[in-house]
């Protein structure tokens, strides 16, 4: 069974929190986006008011990328939006880290530096290992209890989600706990079920497909973005050279998954039936039967959208992941907002990836889904109907 924040006793104690606050980073090396840091106000704010002594744990970025930054400017961030002082501490789990969290009085919290500045939260362990980790050693003593706010990492097998739960009393923070409400529960979902799976993670798409359609989980699966380019070029359909290569750069596999999927699932599996390129300058819609193209499917068209927006209407739950054209450019951000706004037609809608929730803030739609899921990656495995390896670590 998973504990929520209501079993914790949280009066004086000190409670590490892994939160995912892992964001855009801008030119000037600051937040170019704060929708993470919001999305754990609740959390941080609820254990500050009930007395706590909170020390947040997070990760930025991965090593070697332009991203991987300090946390300097996500605790002065979060420090403005959380009603409680929050520190920022420019060690993990050293001696003054574990001070730190010492001095901290109750209602008042401490950021500790990007966890993956040491190289054991940047590697796969067991939950067996994980709990040997200096990160765990070191920090669980300092302690009394863990909370696990970050869904969107916890598909990945790393200390600071898998190692805490086996040392500490564990519990599920609220952003966790409505993700696991809404993507836990996908099997009891309203039906028709209708997937759309566009953007540019081909063969996460293609295994999702399969997954859900094998377990009944979709009545059906419509294709957007690369991805449905891959399942054109699939199908036989003579796209042009330039979208193959989009579709090969992503994946040598695609098409070939994309074909023995279509042979086994034809008739729950939606194509475009044409597509937006670019010509002078301009967005110009084709058919199929107009193809090839020497310039890349840039977006889905508008008898694309039509017929996927009459079957979102109608459906139960309409689940969505990645967007249906390069929504950043504004000639190829209709094919997206056109979809998603019908999605929000629908009895229920979900929406995961942080890419489809970046497109949904900028096309003004963010408010018509029922859930817009924190995460990426683990949204996806989610709709899979999988757990993840975070989440199994909280059950005990
Ligand atoms: N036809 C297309 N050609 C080229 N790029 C495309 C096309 N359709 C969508 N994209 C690109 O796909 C990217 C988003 O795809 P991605 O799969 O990463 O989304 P996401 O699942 O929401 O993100 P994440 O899981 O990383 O948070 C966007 O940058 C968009 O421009
Ligand atoms: O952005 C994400 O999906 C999470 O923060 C996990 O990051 P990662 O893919 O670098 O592990």
């Amino acid at each position: 069974m998973i504990r929520l924040l209501d079993d914790l006793d949280a009066e004086g104690a000190a409670v590490g929190v892994r939160v995912d606050i892992n964001s855009p980073i801008g030119e000037d090396g600051g937040l170019a986006d704060d929708a993470r840091l919001l999305a754990h106000v609740d959390t941080i704010s609820e254990l500050c008011r009930r007395g706590a002594r909170v020390a947040l744990l997070a990760h930025q970025g991965r090593p070697g990328g332009e991203d991987f930054t300090e946390l300097r400017a996500h605790a002065k961030r979060l420090d403005e939006l959380v009603d409680a002082p929050i520190e920022y501490c420019d060690s993990t789990f050293s001696s003054d880290a574990r001070a730190r969290i010492d001095a901290l009085d109750s209602g008042t919290a401490v950021l500790l530096e990007n966890t993956r500045f040491y190289s054991e939260e940047y590697m796969s362990f067991t939950p067996d290992d994980a709990v040997n980790t200096y990160l765990v050693c070191r920090l669980a003593p300092a302690l009394d209890a863990y909370v696990n706010d970050a869904f969107a990492t916890s598909h990945r097998r790393q200390p600071s989600i898998i190692g805490f739960p086996q040392r500490l009393p564990s519990f599920a923070g609220r952003v966790m706990e409505r993700e696991l409400d809404v993507l836990g529960n996908i099997a009891r979902s309203p039906e028709p079920r209708i997937y759309v799976l566009g953007g540019a993670k081909v063969d996460d798409s293609i295994d999702v497909a399969r997954s859900v359609l094998e377990r009944g989980l979709a009545d059906a699966v419509l294709t957007a973005g690369i991805v449905g380019n891959a399942f054109l070029l699939a199908d036989g359909v003579s796209l042009g050279a330039a979208s193959a290569a989009v579709v090969n750069e992503r994946s040598h596999d695609a098409v070939k998954n994309a074909g023995d999927l279509l042979d086994d699932f034809s008739h729950r599996i939606y194509m475009p039936r044409d597509v937006a390129i670019e010509r002078d300058g301009e967005r110009c819609e084709l058919d199929l039967e107009e193809l090839p193209s020497d310039s890349s499917a840039m977006d889905i068209g508008a008898r694309t959208v039509a017929t996927y927006a009459e079957i979102l209407e109608d459906a139960g739950t309409a689940i969505l992941n990645g967007p249906a054209g390069v929504f950043e450019d504004d000639r190829f951000e209709t094919g997206t907002l056109e979809l998603y706004k019908a999605a929000t037609r629908a009895e229920t809608s979900i929406v995961g990836g942080g890419d489809t929730a970046s497109a949904l803030r900028k096309l003004g739609l963010l408010d018509g889904f029922d859930h817009v899921s924190t995460g990426g990656g683990a949204a996806l495995q989610m709709l899979t109907g999988d757990t993840l390896v975070g989440v199994e670590a909280l059950d005990r």
